[in-house]
């Protein structure tokens, strides 16, 4: 039976001299998460990116471990049955899910966990572990988070689709999270995510 641990508030105990923070970025497929992510781990190696598990096929360049753990959907599902997900949620006809165990033992260790997901996950984790900092990415218009999403040239015009049906329901969950962020200038965004992360 596996353990389920609380996720500190980052304040340590005697007990636990050293635990660490669970952050999450949610907005919209194609607003950026992914390319501030990128940028953040790049200038913050401290920092603790948790790689999903995925039903979603890879794309071009993508690699099994480093960008997402890429399953099938019986395998996600035995594995949700283990209760191996600290969240999960289908989105756009694909299953997505944060394996639990290596969340868990990296807060434990101290480390700052980053979590970039979208709303329905970010939603759990937010009733789960309240104590999480979630920060919502806006785009600065929905026809500059279309014309991202064109230009990112990775998706079937079917799967563009079903991500900016969803996006205007996403968009208008953004005040349920603890802070938003407009990505409209890239440094400008970073710059902000960075106060909020490291003061
Ligand atoms: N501030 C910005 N200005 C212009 N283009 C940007 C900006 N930020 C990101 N982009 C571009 O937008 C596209 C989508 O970015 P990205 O893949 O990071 O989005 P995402 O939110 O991670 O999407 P998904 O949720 O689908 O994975 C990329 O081509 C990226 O280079
Ligand atoms: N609920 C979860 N959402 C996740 C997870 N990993 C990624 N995502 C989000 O899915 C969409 C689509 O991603 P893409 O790579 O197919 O473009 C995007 O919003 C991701 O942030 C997860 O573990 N749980």
């Amino acid at each position: 039976m596996m353990q389920v641990l609380p996720i500190p508030s980052g304040a340590t105990t005697p007990e636990s001299p050293s635990l660490g923070k669970l952050i999450v970025l949610t907005g919209p497929s194609g607003v950026g998460k992914g390319t501030l992510m990128q940028k953040l781990l790049q200038l913050h190696p401290e920092l603790y990116y948790s790689v999903s598990a995925t039903t979603r096929s890879p794309r071009p360049g993508e690699i099994n471990g480093q960008n997402y753990y890429f399953i099938t959907r019986s395998q996600f599902e035995k594995l949700v049955a283990q209760g191996e997900f600290l969240e999960w949620a289908e989105f756009a006809g694909n299953y997505y899910g944060t394996p639990r165990a290596a969340v868990l033992e990296q807060i434990q260790s101290g480390k700052l966990v980053i979590l970039e997901i979208e709303l329905e996950g970010a939603r759990q984790i937010r009733a789960s572990y309240p104590n999480a900092l979630s920060i919502f990415i806006l785009p600065p218009s929905f026809s500059e988070l279309e014309k991202r999403i064109r230009g990112r040239g990775q998706d079937s015009q079917e799967a563009i689709a079903r991500r900016l049906n969803r996006a205007q329901e996403e968009i208008e969950a953004a005040a349920e999270f603890d802070l938003q962020i407009v990505n409209d200038d890239f440094e400008t965004a970073l710059n902000q995510i960075e106060a909020v992360l490291f003061g």
